[in-house]
């Protein structure tokens, strides 16, 4: 059976002292691609936070590739952001630069300081999402797929075992959102585990998973209906 990269027992999810979800008991599978459902407002975004130790866990337990979530000290945050790789759906490009310096700005700040190295890396990443050829591009200059595309490039300069998705494709149409959800599709068949938070629907029709719903406060595995 497959190793767990994630889990949370009884955990509760709070913004500063409003308890947004309690009780979730949740484990991701090493190499599954898991979605994170539910309503505008249920919890999402609070709980991808409280993955990324944007907001502390107060309640129950939780453990992510290999942190301690309860007992994680704030020195700690940057070593365990260091092993997850997040997108956002606003891509959060740094509008001043172009593409290769974006991705050179989080390497440098992550430690790396050969610069052969680290044009190797950027190289690598964006051919991984089929964009080896806009690395001189600025932010401004790309569509929105391309710049999602981008902002996976840059989650996955570290070599992530887990990526968090927060609404990745919540900005864009419904073609550019499945030429995002390709490359999602293929980080995740290379080995890597996804856990993506979406309201997109025909989305998860078309590429279903393993999905986990927010609702009442709760989260719990939804069975997808076959259509
Ligand atoms: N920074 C914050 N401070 C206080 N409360 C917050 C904060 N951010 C979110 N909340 C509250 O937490 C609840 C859950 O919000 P959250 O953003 O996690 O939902 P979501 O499911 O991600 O929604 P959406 O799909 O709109 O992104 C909402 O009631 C919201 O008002």
């Amino acid at each position: 059976m497959a190793e767990s990269i994630l889990s949370l027992q009884e955990a509760g999810v709070y913004q500063q002292d409003n308890m947004i979800l309690k009780g979730v008991d949740l484990e991701v599978k090493k190499g599954s691609f898991v979605y994170l459902i539910g309503k505008t407002g249920s919890g999402k975004s609070s709980l991808m936070k409280t993955l990324y130790a944007d907001l502390p866990l107060k309640e129950g337990e939780g453990e992510i590739v290999g942190f301690n979530l309860k007992t994680l000290k704030e020195k700690d945050i940057p070593y365990l952001r260091r092993k997850l790789g997040i997108v956002f759906q606003d891509f959060k490009l740094l509008p001043d630069r172009n593409v290769n310096n974006n991705l050179r700005f989080v390497l440098k700040a992550t430690g790396w300081k050969d610069e052969a190295k680290m044009d190797a890396q950027i190289e690598k990443v964006l051919d991984k999402v089929g964009m080896k050829t806009k690395g001189f591009k600025f932010p401004h200059e790309l569509s929105g797929g391309e710049q999602q595309r981008i902002a996976i490039a840059r989650a996955l300069l570290n070599d992530p075992e887990l990526i968090l998705a927060d609404e990745p494709t919540g900005n864009l149409d419904p073609q550019t959102s499945v030429e995002v959800m390709k490359v999602l599709q293929e980080i995740n068949q290379a080995g890597r585990t996804i856990l993506m938070a979406t309201h997109d629907y025909a989305l998860i029709l078309k590429y279903p998973a393993k999905t986990l719903k927010c609702d009442g406060a709760k989260v719990f595995e939804v069975v997808q209906k076959a259509v």
